[in-house]
């Protein structure tokens, strides 16, 4: 449930007047999702969606959220493109709170998972980072090492009521990391949180990318190995390697990875992993009682971990 912010009709109708998007049909609360409360906007122009950014997105990154869907709009891509008030300005005010409007893309993001998809996604994450080259703005990973390091912190002398050992299999894995990790590798804008549910399809075909919330300037194979993670796993956590393949013969596809960055893809995963394991972890642990959100599972992306951790190679991924 992601609706945390009540609109009524004379706030929405107060907001809209800067607007050149017509009369008010309907505005219908989004339940999927999690940061954010997204409404369902429809107007005599059309369809949109209305996000009102709530406590977890920091207001100084916004500009640089909204900056980059519009740069990636402009380019092509399909993604949503903040509409402009007025007044010039995509970033408004509604209740107090930042709030934006962006274009209602189509499409549903797949629940079952085929290799098609895969490959799509591939073409289109290569797509994200070549478009995003000339972006102008930055933001720098705010969920890489310090970020880990800080969550870590935060779950100190709690983590093994989840598994007992976990606490020490994080400080081992952070370090490792730390001496592993290639500093060295293309960067750029990079997505930072392509899941399923932030991916639309119709058929094979992507039709919208959104939730550019965690979007930072970073290595760009991490982002492929994101994708990987997310994508190439199966239920019973098995790691498809087929949807591995058409993921990364998508991506070369559009943009070639260097030798450097093959070699590197399993620490990258490793890396992936231990960051979504330890939002997931904090979250966990910090749940606040009567929250609309249900934590989701940390040790799914434990397994994760162990797997790349265990992997002889990138020919694990299906590279040759
Ligand atoms: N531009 C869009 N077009 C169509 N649906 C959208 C769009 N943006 C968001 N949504 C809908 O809102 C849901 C939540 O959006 P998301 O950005 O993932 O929220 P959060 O950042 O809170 O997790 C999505 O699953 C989708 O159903
Ligand atoms: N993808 C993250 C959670 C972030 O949720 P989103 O709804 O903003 O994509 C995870 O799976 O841990």
């Amino acid at each position: 449930m992601a609706v945390y912010t009540d609109v009524p009709p004379e706030a929405l109708h107060a907001f809209l007047a800067d607007y050149d998007l017509g009369a008010v049909r309907s505005l219908k609360g989004i339940t999927e999702g999690v940061e954010n409360s997204n409404f369902l906007l429809e107007t005599e122009r059309g369809r949109y969606i209305l996000t009102i950014y709530e406590k977890r997105v920091d207001p100084a990154d916004l500009p640089f959220f909204l900056g980059l869907m519009e740069h990636l709009a402009r380019h092509g891509l399909p993604c949503p493109l903040p509409v402009h008030a007025r007044d010039g300005q995509a970033l408004r005010r509604i209740l107090g709170k930042p709030a934006a409007i962006v274009s209602f893309l189509e499409g549903r993001w797949p629940r079952r998972i085929e290799a098609g998809h895969c490959t799509a996604l591939g073409e289109a994450l290569a797509a994200l980072h070549l478009a995003a080259a000339d972006f102008g703005l930055r933001r720098p990973n705010a969920l890489s090492f310090a970020g880990w390091r800080a969550l870590f912190a935060g779950c100190r002398g709690k983590a093994d009521a989840i598994l007992p050992g976990l606490e020490a299999e994080i400080a081992t894995e952070l370090e490792e990391l730390a001496r592993l990790w290639p500093n060295d590798l293309p960067a750029g804008v990079i997505h930072a949180d392509l899941f399923p549910d932030n991916v639309f399809f119709a058929g094979d075909k992507v039709t919208g990318i959104i939730d550019f919330y965690f979007a930072c300037n970073d290595l760009l194979a991490y982002d492929v190995a994101i994708c990987l993670n997310a994508w190439c796993f199966e239920q019973d956590g098995s790691f498809n390697v087929t949807k591995a393949k058409a993921l990364l013969q998508g991506y070369r596809q559009r943009r070639p990875l260097s030798p450097d960055e093959v070699a590197a893809l399993p620490v990258l995963a490793r890396g992936s992993a231990l960051r979504f394991l330890m939002t997931r972890l904090y979250d966990w642990l910090h749940q606040v009682e009567g929250a609309l959100v249900k934590p989701k599972d940390p040790r799914e992306y434990l397994r994760k971990l162990r797997f790349h951790r265990g992997v002889a190679g990138p020919r694990a991924y299906g590279l040759g």
